[in-house]
């Protein structure tokens, strides 16, 4: 059961709606809002009215979508929407298939294009002091977009705003009834004047404040915690050692003192001397008390023969809720209270990639994989979570770990999933000595980089296991031994990613010591696809 935050929305009137319709770029438009300082989230595209008017938004977005306005079960704003934002002065900014949905519910035509535009486009402006300001009327633009539908015919009250070269419509507007609409997607990076765009829209055409800031969230999440939390009740903190658990510890311990109890889980999934390591690191820098709990046992018993990635990722989440169960009666017998409460450092990715819980926004989008924390979490668990980070980004939560003191070397941890090693030995992780070889290549690769200077260049870096041997030669002996992969990539927030371009003399270095060194492993490859097509863990 999941507490509810007031992040969700502070109800004043300068919140911006994101209803979601599927798009690959949700997430981004939330970002691009509030990197202008101004809270936004996301809810599923078909909410109820009541979801929708309990926000109190100034500014509703219709994201993108997959789906063709014309499909049967394409879908649509509730019923009594367009009603609400008329009568309550509300903005309404459709975006792709928010815009064609737009102007097909208000009495346009949206048809199949010809052709369809995907990718990089020009645009040209053709309205004076429309949506791009005053001074942008013949002006060019290069726009991303991704669409086969376009508006044919605008509803009355409508005027273009913008064009592409082949002529579609690119943006439109009704001033009067405070309805806009944009073709391209403005919260990518390739629409190169998409920040700028959405500057002059959020503050010079809808009035938003920009009045969000990461101490409001910190001061707003302290009293949400210190209100929900009962003077003498005792909270139970999943506690990773990585960058979210630590900032969500820190601003828990802030709010009810010692009556956080934090507890560390080693589960086998570990990579090399992690458990010590973090133990000592939480003991010297952080200064909280943390239990720690050996079930690497009970995990991989759990594991063994398993082979599926989402079957793996299930066990693991439900794993983790059993630890935590079994820990909060350890408490109970020495308290005499049993904690009601579990804090975790979930995030939004988390969220937005795991399985989507009903009403959470992600209904028209798929599932790409169960988080354990999110989509792996049993559906009987008693505890109810408090998840102070839910709707931040990665960058985010460093932001406000900066703000709460937490020591740099904890902030710029590159992440480590929760699952661990487990979604990096390919298949069935309690083969042989998979774990073990896997644990001895990424120390090498990791230890690599950081004497390199590049650890804090990356996003994240690891070796995955591959189940597969291969033919070598090692001291002229024929050898049938593993292949591993490494992985590094760059990224923002971890949904999308670019592989880091590696000097090629480090790169021989590595390989070289990793065969030297590592039984069982005579190849070595590297994994250099983006996020998309691949995700970053390899499970
Ligand atoms: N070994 C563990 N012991 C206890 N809790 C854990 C463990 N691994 C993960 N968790 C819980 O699951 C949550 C999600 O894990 P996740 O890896 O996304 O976050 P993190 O470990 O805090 O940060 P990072 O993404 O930087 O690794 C954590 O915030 C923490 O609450
Ligand atoms: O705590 C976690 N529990 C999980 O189940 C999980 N799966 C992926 N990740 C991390 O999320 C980021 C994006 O990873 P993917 O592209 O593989 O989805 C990367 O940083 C991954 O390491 C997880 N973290
Ligand atoms: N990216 C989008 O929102 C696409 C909308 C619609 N599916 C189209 O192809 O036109
Ligand atoms: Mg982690």
């Amino acid at each position: 059961m999941a507490i509810q935050h007031l992040l969700t929305s502070p109800g004043n009137g300068n919140t911006v709606l994101i209803l979601d319709y599927g798009s690959q770029y949700t997430h981004l438009i939330t970002r691009r809002i509030r990197q202008l300082s101004v809270f936004s989230l996301v809810v599923s595209g078909t909410s109820s009215l009541a979801t929708i008017t309990q926000h109190n938004p100034r500014l509703i977005v219709l994201s993108g979508g997959p789906h063709s306005v014309h499909a049967l079960d394409a879908p649509s704003f509730p019923d009594g929407f367009l009603e609400y934002v008329e009568e309550n002065g509300v903005f309404v900014l459709g975006i792709c298939y928010g815009m064609q949905l737009l102007v097909q519910k208000l009495g346009g035509v949206v048809n199949v294009g010809e052709d369809q535009e995907y990718g990089k486009m020009e645009i040209v402006v053709e309205k004076e002091d429309g949506l791009f300001g005053m001074k942008e009327i013949g002006g060019s633009q290069t726009v991303w977009m991704s669409h086969g539908d376009e508006a044919v015919t605008l509803p009355d009250g409508f005027q273009v705003v913008a064009k592409s070269l082949q002529g579609t419509v690119a943006a439109i507007e009704n001033r009067e009834k405070r309805f806009y609409g944009l073709q391209y997607h403005p919260e990518v990076t390739h629409s190169i004047r998409g920040m700028e765009t959405l500057r002059h829209f959020l503050f010079d055409i809808c009035g938003l404040n920009p009045d969000w800031k990461m101490q409001d969230v910190l001061e707003e999440e302290m009293k949400i915690i210190k209100d929900m939390v009962g003077q003498d009740d005792h909270v139970i903190c999943a506690l990773s050692g990585g960058v979210d658990s630590t900032v969500a510890a820190t601003l828990v311990h802030n709010a009810i003192g010692d009556r956080l109890h934090c507890v560390f889980v080693d589960n086998g999934l570990l990579r090399y001397k992690e458990r010590d390591r973090v133990m000592s690191t939480f003991e010297s820098d952080l200064h909280l008390p943390v239990t720690c709990i050996d079930a690497s046992e009970q995990f991989l018993g759990k594991l063994k023969g398993v082979t599926d990635p989402e079957k793996k990722r299930k066990i693991i989440g439900k794993e983790f809720i059993c630890i935590f169960d079994g820990f909060a009666q350890e408490l109970e017998n020495k308290l005499g209270k049993r904690p009601q409460y579990l804090v975790q450092g979930t995030l939004y990715p988390d969220v937005i990639e795991s399985c989507p819980p009903p009403g959470s926004g992600k209904s028209h989008s798929h599932t790409i994989k169960s988080h354990h924390n999110v989509g792996g979490l049993p559906k009987d668990m008693k505890l109810k979570l408090i998840e102070p980070l839910k709707l931040l980004f990665k960058d985010e939560v460093r932001q406000l770990g900066g703000i709460l003191n937490v020591p740099t070397a904890f902030l710029k941890r590159h992440p480590f999933p929760g699952p661990g090693l487990a979604v990096r030995v390919l298949g069935d992780v309690t083969e042989g000595n998979a774990l073990e070889i896997l644990r001895q290549v990424d120390e090498i690769f990791i230890q690599a980089i950081k004497d390199e200077g590049i650890y804090d260049s990356i996003w994240q870096a690891f070796a995955v296991f591959l189940p597969i041997q291969t033919v070598g030669v090692q001291g002229d002996q024929r050898t049938h031994s593993h292949a591993v992969t490494l992985r590094a990539i760059t990224s923002q927030d971890g949904m999308t990613a670019d592989w880091y371009y590696f000097e090629h003399k480090f790169l021989d270095n590595v390989v070289r010591k990793i065969c030297n060194s590592v039984r069982g492993v005579n190849r070595v490859c590297l994994d250099i696809t983006s996020k998309p097509p691949a995700t970053v863990e390899w499970e």
